[in-house]
């Protein structure tokens, strides 16, 4: 549904995207992670036909970006990170503008955008001035104009960025309706624990290149192998941490003196861990707890970047 191959963008002498190859299928909600400057926007803005490729290239839907882009762009509905709305335009006119563009006909424009602003929660706005809407209204109402021409795909750019808590997850739930309703969505952001629960596949990208990219239950197959224990001592403290520093499965030790917790990352099975807590008894440290935590998004990309997991 979403493909590129071998795709890479330069901008002059910089690389910003060296070799990416991507495949998405159908129905599938894709988390695309990475940090600031890690070449997400423009692979999202090469698949939404604004720019071209300096290698490579891609399919959206089975259409060929650079040779079919009108029909990529009636197969995609974009959202752009940074997005302007228009002064003195109410928030029907602003979809009416998109619907118009998108060559949807009079007859069904008044319909097609009732059907977005009730699927947005946005009906009580109809008549307000776009301008006058918050930071969450105003996403909505983006993300409301990527449907009016109702796009198979859709490719949406760090959309919950910016927003509160709660519309985050009005966002997320608003996402997952627009899968079930048999979308293919593309959805980039740095902020990984956003797309835990609701993508299906991730890739990770650093610096242009792709680092790890799978199904999502894959993804954290690959990392189970790392361990995150998070260990609370009473007393000895420095004893303790020596003892974990010195393991050789450790790869990744963090600390709270304060509340004397420790937080490593080790690279065993379940007698790996069980040995390291009866080593830590043994030299007479209390252990006031211990927890395993389960890897997030954010400790994967946090592995996969230090090259902890291939
Ligand atoms: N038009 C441009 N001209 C020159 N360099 C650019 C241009 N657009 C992006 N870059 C550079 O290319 C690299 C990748 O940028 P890109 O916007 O694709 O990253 P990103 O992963 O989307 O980051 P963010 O999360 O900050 O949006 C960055 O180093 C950026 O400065």
């Amino acid at each position: 549904m979403i493909e590129l191959k071998d795709f890479g963008k330069d901008y002059g002498t910089f690389t910003a995207v060296e070799c990416l190859n991507l495949k998405i299928e159908a129905g599938e909600m894709f988390g695309f992670i990475g940090p600031n400057g890690a070449g997400k926007s423009t692979s999202i803005r090469y698949l939404a036909t604004l720019l071209k490729a300096t290698r490579g290239g891609g399919t959206v839907n089975g259409y060929s970006v650079a040779n079919e882009p009108m029909k990529v762009r009636h197969s995609v509905g974009y959202m752009p990170d940074n997005f302007g709305v228009y002064d003195g335009m109410k928030v029907w006119e602003f979809l009416d503008f998109f619907a118009v563009a998108y060559g949807i006909p009079r007859t069904r424009r008044k319909a097609v955008i009732t059907d977005v602003l009730e699927l947005l929660d946005l009906t009580y706005k109809r008549n307000d001035f776009v301008n006058g809407l918050s930071r969450g209204m105003k996403q909505r109402l983006c993300l409301a104009k990527t449907l009016v021409h109702d796009p198979p795909v859709l490719i949406l750019d760090e959309p919950a960025s910016g927003l509160d808590p709660r519309a985050r997850l009005e966002v997320k739930a608003l996402l997952k309706e627009l899968r079930k309703m048999g979308k293919t969505i593309l959805i980039s952001s740095h902020i990984l624990t956003e797309l835990a629960d609701c993508c299906t596949s991730v890739g990770i990208i650093e610096r242009g290149q792709l680092l790890m990219h799978g199904p999502i239950e894959d993804v954290y197959r690959r990392i189970r192998k790392n361990r995150i224990l998070q260990i609370k001592v009473i007393d000895n403290f420095d004893a303790a941490l020596s003892i974990i520093r010195s393991e050789p499965s450790c790869v990744d030790v963090d600390i709270e003196a304060d509340r004397k917790m420790i937080t490593c990352e080790l690279q065993t099975d379940d007698s790996g861990v069980a040995a390291l807590l009866n080593k830590l008894l043994a030299n007479q440290v209390q252990v006031r707890s211990y927890a395993e935590k389960d890897p997030t998004l954010e400790d994967v990309f946090m592995m996969v970047t230090k090259g902890l997991v291939t």
